[in-house]
């Protein structure tokens, strides 16, 4: 998260008064992340998460990735839950915005993954899959396919002053993934962002998954793309396989693949690096005066884009196309 709206110390103590967690004792901005405004607060009661949801985020999604947290955790899916104000509501407004709290969730995001949390990802993010199934409430992504090209329009001017060349290289990847992109693949719940910093480890057991604002329905072997780009790569910007083949025999242990899931997964990560990509460089070009943020780096994303374009079939990602399970 980040922090681009403040909240008065004041101001918070009396909107803290329209739910019953505590007095508050201390709160502070987190500078970690980049869509909304996060603060931890500490009550007589615990600590908990406010966030102050920001550009990204419609108001009227929120109840669907509420509801999804309290969904997933009744079917042992372990997620932060909101918590209700007097009036029974899980959102509210503060400081102009709209507001919710969850509790905190012990763990730490793994700064380096490594092969057993690749494992554990793939594991959660599949029982997500399967205890998603039925979740009634229903939100199209916004961030798919047809959401790329209006991002593009809104960086493509100056996409050549962060690389030479950026904007024709995606000008071209963008026709391609328009025309090639699936339309028969199984779909469901997504989380559509479980990046590292967004799973908690206690040691390398998985403690739970936070951060829903992008969860939607939507293709979930794209939800599948989407790690295999974010947990997959080292620091030296290499694909390593032993990683990938841990989280997608994890993730087939719970949920296998079908075969034209499999076949897909090359075209589906290119479109995942394609969305993180955009929506970094619209960020990097677009940095709020005053904002508490550090903007991701749309190169990174870059870098795997053409990576995933090498890529042939599935065994480039360490496994047998005959299914997911080891
Ligand atoms: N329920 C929670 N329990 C403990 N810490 C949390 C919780 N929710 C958020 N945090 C802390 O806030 C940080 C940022 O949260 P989060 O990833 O949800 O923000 P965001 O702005 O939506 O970020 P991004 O989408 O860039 O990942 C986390 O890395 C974590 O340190
Ligand atoms: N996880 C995203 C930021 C939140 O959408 C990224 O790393 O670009």
């Amino acid at each position: 998260m980040a922090v681009y709206t403040d909240v008065a110390a004041e101001d918070l103590a009396e909107f803290l008064k329209s739910y019953d967690i505590g007095e508050l004792l201390s709160y502070k901005g987190i500078a970690e992340g980049v869509e909304n405004s996060n603060f931890l607060l500490h009550t007589s009661q615990g600590a908990f998460i406010l966030t102050l949801y920001e550009k990204r985020v419609a108001e009227d999604d929120l109840p669907y990735f509420l509801s999804l947290m309290a969904h997933l955790a009744e079917r042992g899916v372990s997620c932060p839950q909101p918590a209700r104000n007097r009036k029974g509501e899980v959102t509210s407004r503060l400081a102009g915005r709209p507001a919710a709290i969850i509790n905190f969730l012990e763990g730490v995001w793994p700064r380096r993954p490594n092969v057993a949390h690749c494992s554990g990802v793939g594991e959660a993010l599949a029982k997500m899959h399967v205890a998603g199934r039925d979740f009634p409430l229903v939100r199209n992504n916004p961030l798919s396919v047809a959401g790329w090209r209006p991002l593009f329009d809104l960086a493509a001017a100056r996409a050549d002053s962060v690389q030479p060349g950026l904007h024709d290289f995606i000008a071209r990847e963008l026709d391609h993934l328009e025309a090639a992109w699936p339309t028969d693949l199984p779909v469901g719940v997504i989380h559509a962002d479980l990046f590292p910093d967004n799973v908690f480890f206690l040691g390398d057991r998985l403690s739970g998954l936070i951060d829903f604002p992008f969860a939607c329905n939507d293709i979930l072997a794209y939800d599948v793309a989407i790690c295999l780009n974010a947990w997959c790569f080292e620091p030296d910007h290499s694909f390593n396989v032993t990683k990938a083949r841990a989280l997608l025999n994890a993730y087939g242990r719970e949920r296998p693949l079908s075969a034209a899931e499999e076949a897909a997964l090359p075209l589906l990560a290119r479109g995942a690096a394609m969305r993180f990509l955009l929506t970094r460089l619209v960020d990097f070009l677009n940095v709020p005066e005053g904002a508490l943020v550090q903007p991701k780096d749309p190169l990174e994303y870059v870098r795997k884009l053409r990576f995933q374009q090498s890529v042939a079939a599935i065994n480039d990602y360490g496994i047998t196309p005959a299914g997911c399970a080891a």
